[in-house]
C-alpha cells in the first residue's frame, strides 16, 4: 500500500498527517471541555434548564474521541488559486474545528462539501485534484493512498480491498471512509424523497440505509428532532447486529424497532394462504366497510331536557347529520363531531324558544345522557379488537363487510374453523396484528415519524406496509429489500406495488455490486435466482475469493461432519456462522457439545454470544459471518413455501468461506 512505512524510515507526509491527527483530537478535546463548561443556568425556568442540560449532556457525548476510531479517514487536495474551495479539507466522521481561529480541522462527511469525497473521480473532479485515503489501525494512522483526480484512470483502491477483506467480528460496522459512489448517491439524497433499493446479497443495503439515516439526521436535525426517525428490521438478532453503526456515526438517538414491536406480537400462527390472504391491500376495504357498517340509523329522534323544557331532534335530522359525517373524518372523531353537532342543534333550538345558551351548555348537552344513548346506538364506540372478532367469526357480517371483494372461498378461508369466545380471549396471528392496526387508524390517526428506513422490505404484506406508510403518512422512507430474499407467504414481486401500499412515491435504483460474499459463492447462490426471481440478473461480487466454497457430502454421519467443519473454521480468523435447519438446531448444538466446542445459539430474540453460533435458517436474513457452515440445504428447502429463497438467503451469508455439508441429495436447483 502507498505510505505503508516502518517507524524507522518514517515517510514525512505520513508524519505530517499523524501530525494533523494529534491536532486534530487535541482540538476535539478543547471542543468537549467547552461544550462540558457550559451551563444550563441561562435557562429561565426549570423545564427549560431541564432540556438545555440535556441539549448539552448530548454535545458532549457527541464530541467524544473514540480512540480506535480515526477522526478522519480521507483528504482532498487543489492547487488552483482560482478554486474558492479550501486548499486541503480532511473528510472525518464529525466537524472538528480549532477553537481559536475556527479554522476546520476535519469536516463532517455529511456536509454538502465532503460530498466531493465520494463521488469525484477523473470523469468529473468536482474542482479537486487529489484524493487520499488513510489506512488505520485502531486509533493509529498507518498509511495513506492517493487516487490522482487528473483524468488518469483509477485503479482498485487497496484501502477499500482491505476494508471489506476485514475479518468480521461483533456487531455490524459503519463504512463511512470507503461509502461508493452509487451508495452516496442514495445514502445522499434529500428529506422528501422516498427512496426504494433493490439490491443483492450484501450489496450494502443495510449500511446503505443506516448510514441514511445518519446523513438525514445531520442534515435536517431540528425538522427530525420532532419527527424522530425509526429503523425497522426483521428481528432482535439482526437489530442488535446493527444497532453500533448509528452510534458510531454520533447518533444514539434513532430508534429500532421489528415489525412485530410496532404492530404486537402474534400469539399464534395459521395456515400460509389465510396469512397471505389476510396480507392483501383488498383486506382493507372489508376492514372500513366492517368498521363503518356500525353507524347505524337511529331508532328514534332525541330529547333533551332543560329544567321543564324539553328539546327534540327527529330522526330524519340525526339521520341526516350523521350521513353528512360518515366516511369523512376517523371513526373515533366522527363520534365526537356527531355529539357536538347533536348538541349545537339542541342549541338552536333553545335560542329559538328564548333561552340564551354558551359554549358550556353546549358541551353540557354533548356529555348529556341522551345524547350519550344516542351515540351507543347510532355511533357506538368500538374497538378495532371487537370488529375483527366480529369479521373472523360471523359469517354474515363478513359476507356484507367482504361483498364484491372477496369470494365465498376466501370469506371461509378468513374465518375461525373454532371462533373464539370474546374479542379478549382471541390469539391473533402476525397477519391479524396487521388488521387491527389499519383498524386502529380507522378510528383514531396513527402520528407519523419523520422518515423510516425498512430493511428486508420484499417480506412485509401489503397490510403491513400499509401500518409502516402510516408510520411516515407526512415523512419519507428508505425502502431496501431483495425481490430474491422474499421468504413469506406475501413476499413482494414488484418495487413499485411495495411503493404504493406504504404510500410514498419514490424511484426505485439498485445496487449490483457485492461486497460481502465472494465471488464463487455468490455464483455458487446464483444458481437458485432463475427459481425464485427470474427477473433479476446475477450479482457480481467485488471479491475474488479463491477457494471460498466447499461443498461435500458427509459420507453418514453430517452432525459429526459438521462439527469437524466447525473446529477447522474455528482455527482461523472471523467469526463463524452454523446455519442448520430450524427444526435439526438441537441435533447441531449436541454435536458441538460433544466434539467439546464452544458455542453460542441465535434466536430471533436473542443475539447469541461467542465467535461460533448456530444459527437456525429462518433467523440467518441480514447477517453475515466470516466462516459459514451449512448443514443439509435440501432439507433448509423443503422446510417452507419459499424454501429455496431461503436457501438462497442462508447461501450469501459468508464473507471468507462457506462450506456446504449434505447427507441428503442437493436440491436439484442448486446442481444444475
Ligand atoms: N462501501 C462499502 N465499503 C466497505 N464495506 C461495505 C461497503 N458496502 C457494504 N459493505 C459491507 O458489505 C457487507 C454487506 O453489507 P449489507 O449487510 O449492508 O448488505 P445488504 O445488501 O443489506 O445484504 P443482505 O441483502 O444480504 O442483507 C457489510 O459487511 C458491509 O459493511
Amino acid at each position: 500500500m502507498p505510505g505503508e512505512q516502518t517507524e524507522e524510515q518514517e515517510d514525512p507526509a505520513l508524519a505530517a498527517e499523524r501530525a494533523h491527527l494529534a491536532e486534530s483530537r487535541a482540538a476535539l478535546r478543547r471542543m468537549r471541555e467547552h461544550a462540558a463548561g457550559l451551563s444550563a443556568d441561562v435557562a429561565a425556568d426549570w423545564v427549560s434548564r431541564q432540556f438545555l442540560e440535556s441539549l448539552l449532556d448530548q454535545r458532549v457525548a457527541a464530541l467524544a474521541d473514540h480512540p480506535d476510531t480515526p477522526l478522519f479517514f480521507g483528504r482532498l487536495d487543489h492547487d488552483d488559486d482560482a478554486n474558492d474551495l479550501p486548499r486541503t479539507m480532511y473528510v472525518g466522521r464529525r466537524h472538528v474545528h480549532d477553537g481559536d481561529e475556527g479554522r476546520p480541522l476535519v469536516l463532517d462527511w455529511r456536509a454538502p462539501v465532503s460530498r466531493a469525497f465520494y463521488q469525484a473521480g477523473p470523469a468529473d473532479p468536482m474542482g479537486w485534484r487529489r484524493r487520499r485515503r488513510f489506512g488505520f489501525r485502531g486509533g493509529e494512522l498507518t498509511a495513506y493512498e492517493d487516487e490522482p483526480l487528473d483524468g488518469r484512470a483509477l485503479g482498485p483502491s487497496a484501502i477499500l480491498t482491505e476494508e471489506i477483506e476485514r475479518p468480521r467480528t461483533g456487531p455490524m460496522r459503519d463504512i463511512v471512509a470507503t461509502i461508493q459512489p452509487e451508495q452516496d448517491v442514495i445514502v445522499r439524497a434529500d428529506l422528501p424523497v422516498s427512496v426504494c433499493v433493490q439490491g443483492a446479497p450484501g450489496t450494502g443495503k443495510t449500511a446503505v440505509g443506516l448510514h441514511r439515516a445518519a446523513y438525514l439526521l445531520f442534515t435536517h436535525r431540528e425538522r427530525l428532532a420532532r419527527g424522530g426517525v425509526l429503523i425497522v428490521g426483521p428481528n432482535r438478532a439482526f437489530l442488535a447486529y446493527i444497532s453500533a453503526v448509528l452510534p458510531a456515526l454520533g447518533e444514539v438517538r434513532v430508534d429500532q424497532a421489528t415489525v412485530e414491536d410496532l404492530l404486537g406480537a402474534p400469539l399464534a400462527a395459521e395456515p400460509a394462504p389465510v396469512a397471505a390472504l389476510k396480507g392483501e391491500a383488498r383486506m382493507a376495504d372489508v376492514l372500513r366497510r366492517a368498521l363503518w357498517a356500525h353507524v347505524a340509523k337511529p331508532a328514534e329522534g332525541l330529547v333533551v331536557t332543560r329544567g321543564a323544557a324539553r328539546f327534540r331532534l327527529a330522526d330524519h335530522e340525526i339521520r341526516e347529520m350523521t350521513a353528512a359525517l360518515r366516511g369523512t373524518t376517523r371513526y373515533g372523531n366522527g363520534r365526537d363531531m356527531l355529539a357536538q353537532r347533536l348538541a349545537h342543534q339542541i342549541l338552536v333550538r333553545m335560542e329559538q324558544r328564548g333561552h340564551a345558551p354558551d359554549d358550556r351548555d353546549q358541551d353540557q348537552v354533548a356529555r348529556s345522557r341522551p345524547v350519550k344513548q344516542l351515540l351507543d346506538q347510532v355511533w357506538p364506540k368500538v374497538t378495532p379488537e371487537q370488529v375483527l372478532f366480529r369479521l373472523l367469526s360471523d359469517a354474515a357480517f363478513l359476507a356484507a363487510a367482504a361483498k364484491g371483494v372477496l369470494s365465498e372461498a376466501e370469506q371461509e378461508a378468513l374465518r375461525w374453523a373454532k371462533p373464539y369466545r370474546s374479542h379478549r380471549s382471541a390469539k391473533w396471528t402476525a397477519a391479524d396484528r396487521a388488521l387491527l392496526d389499519e383498524l386502529a387508524d380507522l378510528v383514531a390517526r396513527t402520528p407519523s415519524l419523520g422518515h423510516l428506513v425498512v430493511d428486508e422490505a420484499q417480506d412485509l404484506s401489503a397490510m403491513q406496509l400499509r401500518a409502516l406508510g402510516r408510520r411516515c403518512a407526512s415523512g419519507s422512507a428508505t425502502v431496501l429489500g431483495d425481490l430474491a430474499q422474499g421468504t413469506t407467504p406475501w413476499s413482494a414481486t414488484s418495487w413499485k406495488e411495495v411503493l404504493a401500499h406504504l404510500g410514498q412515491e419514490g424511484e426505485v435504483t439498485e445496487l449490483t455490486l457485492g461486497f460481502r460474499v465472494p465471488g464463487p459463492v455468490l455464483d455458487y447462490a446464483a444458481r437458485l435466482l432463475p427459481h425464485i426471481a427470474p427477473e433479476l440478473e446475477a450479482p457480481r461480487s467485488l471479491r475474488a475469493g479463491a477457494g471460498s466454497l466447499t461443498v461435500r457430502a458427509a459420507a453418514g454421519d453430517l452432525p459429526a461432519a459438521v462439527a469437524a467443519a466447525a473446529r477447522e473454521a474455528l482455527g482461523r480468523e472471523g467469526s463463524i456462522g452454523l446455519i442448520v435447519p430450524d427444526a435439526d438446531v438441537a441435533v447441531y448444538t449436541a454435536a458441538l457439545a460433544e466434539a467439546g466446542l464452544e458455542h453460542g445459539v441465535l434466536g430471533p430474540e436473542s443475539d447469541g454470544a461467542g465467535r461460533l453460533l448456530v444459527v437456525p435458517a429462518t433467523v440467518a436474513k441480514g447477517l453475515e459471518y466470516d466462516h459459514v457452515i451449512v448443514a443439509e440445504p435440501a432439507a433448509i428447502a423443503a422446510a417452507e413455501e419459499r424454501g429455496l429463497a431461503r436457501l438462497y438467503v442462508v447461501l450469501t451469508r459468508a464473507v471468507t468461506t462457506l462450506t456446504v455439508l449434505h447427507d441428503a441429495d442437493l436440491p436439484p436447483e442448486l446442481t444444475a
